[in-house]
């Protein structure tokens, strides 16, 4: 019998179009994805070279970075993001690859959208010039972000140089406890390794607790396995797979659809199979978490203190612990919880999904936010927005006093008009707390949907558990 082999492994292996030894693999990527950050020069080093894209269907765009999330008819108003999504368009159009703009109905951000459209399918390899592609990897695909410069050789090539990773499972066995979700799974491992912790690997996770996840909470882990340096996460699909990928719009359909699933059945770590590393935590061990630093992996279960620089385990941190500390406005050895915030954020590819919306929602229901805060509600697409709508949330949110905007990036990060101003704080949905992230000098504690809604209503940090 042939070696026992990662699930990884069997997919990379199905990918190489060609291999040397001490270079990099030549790899067939199956899907595209780009938006308008990232593709511009891509296009211009195609243009220059006189070369067309090899298989414009392979390839989706969409504006999510650079759009507002408020009157999106009307013409962009800040310059330079409607340059980057003029560009886009003109550059679609141009290399005839199929562009989801502003309006259109399947329109949001490239890593909600392509699962919700049926274009993210097990087995698969996917690219997009950027870090959160590692989303796609719920489905049990290998997703990573690329560069431009890759951006341009997958444009022209439809494969891409690239050396084989090692592997890490991250098993995560039992049973989460009341108001832990998959965001607060992500957050702990992320706050146990560091955000550096999982460096030259791809990650599969694995375990009764992933098991029985939603397909929208596999993404959030899934989504967030950068913020640990993880090229990437993977997760093995199962039945709840295939039932999330039945009749969506560009997922194989009737006998086709019969024929793929029992192709991706076969999908997964074979026994014995070794992995170059190997963690494990216990669900058990979970609680709601929310960050206190800058860096995702500056995390801490909500109920507990921030650590003091004499409690770090490697002390050479010291010196960036007490800068970030400073840069938040935060003492070390404190509570967070109770700490007044300015405005929560419910957004991003990492939860900005129906099911975020619904969690958000049960929360709220029948309560009004808080003063002090401005809460905004950004859906990752606009098919959230219309199943939002559909199932009466927004009437949940507008009672609540929160904005429901249209979808986009948002104050995911401050390249478009929604920015959290200097020293305020935002509790945030989304999956990075860099300085400078939400907009110049704004303070992000990241937390789950759960968290943020309990934050709305209290108008501070708040134990979820203790309002449900
Ligand atoms: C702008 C883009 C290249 C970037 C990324 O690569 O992730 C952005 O999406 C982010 O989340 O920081
Ligand atoms: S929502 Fe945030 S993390 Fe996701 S692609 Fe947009 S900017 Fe990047």
């Amino acid at each position: 019998m042939s070696q026992p082999k990662t699930l990884f492994d069997k997919i990379w292996d199905a990918h190489i179009v060609k291999q040397k030894e001490g270079h990099p693999d030549v790899f067939y990527i199956d899907r595209h994805f780009i938006h308008e950050v990232t593709s511009p020069q891509a296009f211009e080093g195609l243009r220059k070279r006189g070369v067309k894209v090899f298989n414009p269907a392979r390839t989706t765009a969409v504006p999510d970075h650079n759009v507002p999330t408020i009157d999106q008819h009307l013409p962009i108003k800040e310059a330079l993001s409607r340059h980057q999504v003029e560009t886009l368009r003109k550059n679609t159009e141009e290399f005839g690859v199929t562009l989801y703009d502003l309006g259109h109905p399947y329109q949001g951000i490239v890593h909600i959208v392509g699962p919700e459209l049926g274009l993210t399918l097990p087995g698969m390899t996917i690219v997009c010039g950027d870090s959160h592609t590692s989303t796609h990897g719920a489905f049990g695909t290998i997703a990573f972000g690329i560069g431009t410069s890759e951006v341009e050789q997958v444009l022209s090539t439809q494969c891409i140089l690239q050396y084989r990773p090692k592997t890490m499972k991250i098993e995560i066995n039992g049973k989460l406890g009341k108001g832990v979700v998959a965001k607060d799974i992500i957050l702990y491992v992320i706050s146990k390794i560091s955000a550096s912790g999982a460096t030259g690997y791809f990650v599969e996770y694995a375990g009764d607790a992933i098991r029985n996840l939603s397909m929208e909470a596999r993404m959030t882990i899934c989504n967030m396995s950068i913020e640990m340096g993880a090229r990437g996460g993977l997760i093995a699909p199962d039945q709840i797979t295939f039932d999330y990928i039945k009749g969506r719009k560009f997922a194989p359909q009737g006998a086709d659809y019969d024929k793929k699933v029992a192709e991706w059945k076969q999908l997964k770590t074979d026994e014995g199979a070794k992995y170059d590393e190997v963690l494990t935590f216990d669900a058990a061990d979970i609680a709601p978490m929310i960050t206190y630093g800058t860096n995702p992996g500056m995390g801490i279960k909500v109920t507990d203190r921030i650590p003091t620089a004499a409690e770090l385990k490697d002390i050479s941190e010291q010196t960036s612990f007490n800068k970030s500390l400073e840069y938040m406005g935060l003492e070390e050895g404190t509570q967070l919880l109770g700490k007044p915030v300015d405005y929560v954020f419910i957004g991003s590819c990492t939860n900005a999904r129906i099911e975020d919306l619904r969690l958000v929602a049960e929360i709220v229901k029948g309560k009004k936010k808080a003063e002090n805060v401005e809460v905004w509600v950004v859906p990752g697409s606009k098919q959230v927005e219309e199943q939002a709508r559909k199932e009466g949330l927004d009437k949940i949110f507008e009672e609540a006093g929160f904005q429901l905007r249209q979808p986009g990036c948002s104050a995911c990060l401050a390249m478009n008009e929604d920015k959290i101003p200097a020293g305020k704080y935002c509790i945030s949905t989304s999956n990075r707390n860099f300085e400078g992230r939400q907009g110049p000098k704004s303070r992000t504690f990241l937390a789950s949907p759960l968290s943020a809604a309990a934050a709305a209503i209290t108008g501070k940090v708040t134990d979820v558990r203790s309002i449900v």
